[in-house]
């Protein structure tokens, strides 16, 4: 966003509407003790009904306070669109538990899936993390991730305001005891988000439309269960995150529309590594890495008749999803037949 623009944005609308769309904002205002301004105003009308003197004991006045606030805006909105955008991601190999050198390695582009498949233990939570903390041979499987071909340096693997990877992880536990409301809000605030207001509601309804059992903004974050706090973290990550690399870490048991999740978050050119034990889920991906004894043992592309296979898998799923609903809501379950293709 250009200056010019931010500049026309403060100055012609009303304080509300700044900081509805900017929550941010609000702590610019407490630095000058500005919190009590009537925000139904523009800024400038609000100014005036300041005492003169209020501005003065922080050595500025109405001008260019106007242009510090465009600054702050501009400062924080232009770095999340001046991040240098995330062509593909390597994945250099390391060692597995046996000490062997992992001889695949692994380049992924933008907007693409890829699953991570392998026995229970083998390693898959193990190479999501490696992705999360941008592994820099300084992991114990000393494997090595590259953003567009390059390593990254120290600044940029730990600038959390500028975070490249959002991880949703098999357990997600709330520590804070918020409603639904407030920690949508703070999460807009602290991410930036354009038209905060609307991504809120946006993320409620998408939250509610994945997980089963209706939630309201009233409800305590540490009240929701399971497949619910999955579901608000998805929506969360999708509509919020500007996290260029998301990392799902098994999906299958949260009880959530998982095709509709998946979709949803590859919106937006994001690269999206999914470590499942779910035939859909893994099928889904153009390309699977199978882990073995905490190694990339290789990587598969998902073959065409794979694809048509998945056709006759997502019939059993949709018949099985329909089973796991009328057992939910104490229904007998009804006579099924199952026609897969070469039926
Ligand atoms: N290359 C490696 N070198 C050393 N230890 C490893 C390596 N890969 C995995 N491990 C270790 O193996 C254990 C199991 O790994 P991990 O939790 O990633 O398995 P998983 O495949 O995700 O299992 P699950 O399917 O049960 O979630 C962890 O303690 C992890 O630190």
């Amino acid at each position: 966003m250009q200056n010019a623009k931010i500049r026309e944005f403060v100055t012609h609308r009303p304080i509300a509407e700044i900081i509805s769309n900017y929550p941010v904002v609000q702590d610019f205002f407490i630095n000058y003790n500005l919190q009590t301004l009537e925000d139904k105003l523009t800024l400038a009308r609000a100014l005036e009904k300041m005492p003169a003197e209020h501005l003065a004991e922080f050595g500025i006045d109405e001008v260019s306070l106007t242009e510090e606030l465009v600054k702050f805006m501009a400062t924080l909105v232009n770095r999340r669109e001046e991040r240098e955008k995330i062509r593909h991601i390597t994945i250099i190999g390391g060692r597995n538990k046996a000490g062997e050198a992992e001889t695949a390695s692994l380049t992924i582009a933008a907007g693409e899936v890829v699953s991570i498949v392998g026995p229970t233990g083998s390693g898959k939570s193990c190479l999501l993390g490696d992705i999360e903390c941008l592994a820099q041979c300084d992991t114990p499987t000393k494997r090595q991730i590259l953003i567009n071909g390059h390593a990254l340096s120290d600044e940029e693997r730990f600038d959390m305001g500028n975070k490249m990877v959002a991880q949703l992880s098999q357990n997600m536990n709330f520590v804070m005891d918020l409603n639904v409301a407030d920690f949508l809000a703070i999460h807009a605030k602290s991410r930036l988000c354009d038209n905060a207001g609307q991504v809120i509601e946006q993320c409620f309804s998408c939250a509610n439309e994945l997980a089963g059992e209706k939630f309201t903004m009233d409800t305590k974050v540490t009240q929701l269960s399971g497949g619910q706090s999955r579901a608000l973290m998805i929506a969360d990550t999708a509509y919020m995150s500007s996290s260029p690399i998301v990392l799902i870490d098994e999906i299958e048991n949260a009880g959530i529309d998982r095709k509709q999740a998946i979709s949803l978050l590859t919106e937006n050119e994001k690269i999206v590594l999914i470590s499942t034990h779910d035939p859909l889920l893994a099928l889904s991906a153009n390309k699977r890495i199978v882990i073995k004894n905490g190694g990339i043992h290789k990587i598969l592309e998902t073959s065409a008749v794979e694809k048509a296979s998945l056709r006759d898998i997502e019939k059993l799923d949709s018949i099985m999803l329909a089973i796991r609903q009328q057992l939910r809501l104490g229904e007998s379950v009804s006579p099924f037949k199952v026609a897969l293709s070469d039926d």
